[in-house]
């Protein structure tokens, strides 16, 4: 999906969500365990109860990749079962020499080689531009660069100061140069309020990865306040607070409620904006 996708998108269904399936087998509804393989009935009625409301489903491979193959056949149908017109982000944080971070963007990008074929992959910027490199040379897709994180260990690194910069804003200003806003967002944490305002001096037209509204507590409104630009440039995702909405049989209605919740939200805040 490219950006003017995205933002049509965006407009259609006045929604800025990307609901984040961070299915945990110890999470789900009871119920669910009789099937083959419940981690994938789970994320199924999720995506159909809430694919209206949302543009985008957010996998966090973490999930997956910890019950071995079992896991990986879940992300593979998955990723399989969301609908076309969703912007789909493989949350696996990669990054590494050149030619190891190109089997990565295989693993994501090639459907040839690996069944699946995401139009975005999140990236670890630690090891420089030939880490990243890979993920940009495929053409269509997208690289997601870690740049402020809702965690508080983004203080340790990401927010020391070198000359008149924090080390985020070298990420942004030297990564700008690999690739433009076609190609290129940026994750930033809802918890970063004002921050914002560092990340659009350096990056003002490119879409931003925000999670950590919903169960991390960030501001919806303070996100749109520093963050919005003028095509929106925001992806704000949820995990927990929509797909943990509900642990009984009535999980997937209550987390259309919850995605609805926010929907409404968005739809508010793209209205500021004439969208
Ligand atoms: O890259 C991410 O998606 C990410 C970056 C970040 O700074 N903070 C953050 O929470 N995430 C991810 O976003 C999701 C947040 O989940 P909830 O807190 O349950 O909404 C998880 O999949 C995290 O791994």
């Amino acid at each position: 999906m490219n950006r003017q996708q995205i933002i049509e998108q965006i407009k259609k269904k006045q929604s800025f969500l990307a609901i984040g399936l961070d299915t945990d087998i110890n999470k789900i509804p009871k119920h669910l365990l009789k099937y083959d393989n419940p981690v994938l009935e789970f994320n199924k009625q999720i995506i159909e109860a809430t694919q209206d409301l949302c543009i985008s489903y957010k996998i966090n491979t973490a999930f997956y990749e910890c019950n071995g193959i079992k896991g990986w056949q879940a992300l593979i149908d998955t990723f399989k079962y969301l609908p076309q017109d969703t912007f789909s982000i493989a949350d696996a944080k990669r990054g590494d020499i050149g030619n190891t971070s190109s089997m990565y963007a295989k693993a994501f990008f090639d459907p040839a080689a690996s069944e699946m074929d995401f139009d975005s992959v999140t990236v670890a910027p630690y090891m420089g531009e030939d880490s990243v490199k890979p993920f940009l040379d495929f053409e269509g897709k997208w690289a997601i660069l870690l740049a402020l994180t809702s965690n508080s260990g983004s203080h340790d690194f990401q927010q020391l100061k070198d000359g008149d910069k924090k080390f985020f804003e070298w990420v942004i200003e030297k990564s700008s140069q690999w690739a433009n806003a076609d190609k290129l967002m940026y994750v930033v944490g809802a918890t970063r309020g004002e921050g914002f305002l560092d990340i659009r001096k350096y990056a003002p037209d490119n879409f931003l990865l925000v999670p950590g509204v919903g169960a991390q507590g960030g501001s919806l409104e303070d996100v749109c306040k520093y963050g919005m630009n003028k095509d929106c440039g925001l992806i704000v995702n949820s995990s927990r607070a929509i797909i943990y909405a509900s642990a009984g049989e009535d999980f997937a209605e209550r987390a259309r409620e919850e995605a609805l919740k926010v929907q409404q939200q968005m739809r508010n805040e793209l209205q500021k904006i004439h969208f």
